[in-house]
């Protein structure tokens, strides 16, 4: 698998090279999330809230992998996620986020055209399916639904105290490759909304190779707020080839027969 990235040489457009269904695909992600118009979500009154249980994790691997920064418990972590559009249980695997160079560039997702500076990916894997029981045996399974991700978008505004931890250690793994162990404790819970009722669902996939279709997205309407220093913090992440990390995200892929559900009016 050559090296994709994001630069000219091997970002999105290249992808389908080594990985065909970037163009083949029909349930690519990100997508563009309309909500006027002929193709715009449409309001299902039975979805549930999304119900997280984030026990605040003491052991975690905090790494610079050369197309983001990433955040990995150790095996033993019981997070899990339901509730929903979800009828089963998941686990917590990592979670991880996509920017840009400025405050106009950086979602995935996007809201009627709008890019938001940057979005929050917290990635789980269905742990009740009888056909895998590892996140990389969910990827492999060909599930429809085998993972599930939360998006959440960050807007530039007030200094963010409990996502002040991990952006602080950004200076740390600046270098692509390196790593840290977590120090201490981190609490996930205390970044997300109190209440997580708003959101936009659909059936998608990955947003990096190997762009699996086995992702049921659910990205939050309620941005988290973040400070422009701790947005700059991400801008000086480096991504391998001396240069920073400026825009990890991949363009909205067509919608074509699917559907959006938003879980509010
Ligand atoms: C899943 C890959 C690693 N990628 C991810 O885990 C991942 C998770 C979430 C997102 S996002 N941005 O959509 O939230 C993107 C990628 C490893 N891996 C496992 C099997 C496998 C096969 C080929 C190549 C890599 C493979
Ligand atoms: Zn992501």
């Amino acid at each position: 698998m050559a090296p994709w990235g994001y630069s000219k040489e091997n970002g999105p457009a290249t992808w389908h090279k080594d990985c065909p269904i970037a163009n083949t695909g029909v349930r690519q992600s990100p997508i563009d999330l309309i909500t006027t118009g002929q193709t715009c979500a449409k309001y299902d009154s039975n979805l549930k809230p999304v119900i997280v249980s984030y026990p605040a994790f003491s052991e975690a691997t905090f790494l610079n992998n050369g197309h983001s920064v990433q955040f990995q418990p150790s095996a033993g972590n019981l997070s899990e996620l339901s509730g929903g559009p979800l009828t089963k249980k998941y686990k917590f695997e990592q979670f991880h986020f996509h920017w840009g160079n400025n405050d106009s560039e950086g979602s995935e997702h996007r809201v009627n055209g709008k890019m938001y500076p940057a979005e929050l990916h917290l990635v789980h894997w269905n742990s009740e399916s009888p056909n895998f029981s590892s996140f990389q045996e969910a990827v492999g399974s060909n599930d429809p639904h085998a993972l599930c991700v939360l998006g959440f978008f960050l807007k530039v505004g007030a200094e963010n105290a409990s996502l002040k931890p991990i952006t602080d250690l950004l200076s740390k793994v600046k270098n692509a490759g390196s790593s840290v162990s977590f120090p201490g404790k981190f609490d996930l819970k205390a970044v997300l909304p109190e209440t997580l009722t708003d959101y936009y669902t659909y059936d998608g996939s990955l947003t990096t190779p190997p762009l699996a279709e086995c992702v049921k997205w659910i990205v939050f309407k309620e941005p988290i707020e973040v400070s422009t220093a701790q947005m700059e913090a991400f801008r000086a992440v480096d991504d391998g080839h001396g240069k920073p990390i400026t825009g990890n995200y991949r363009p909205p892929c067509p919608l074509h027969t699917r559907t959006v559900a938003a879980s509010f009016k």
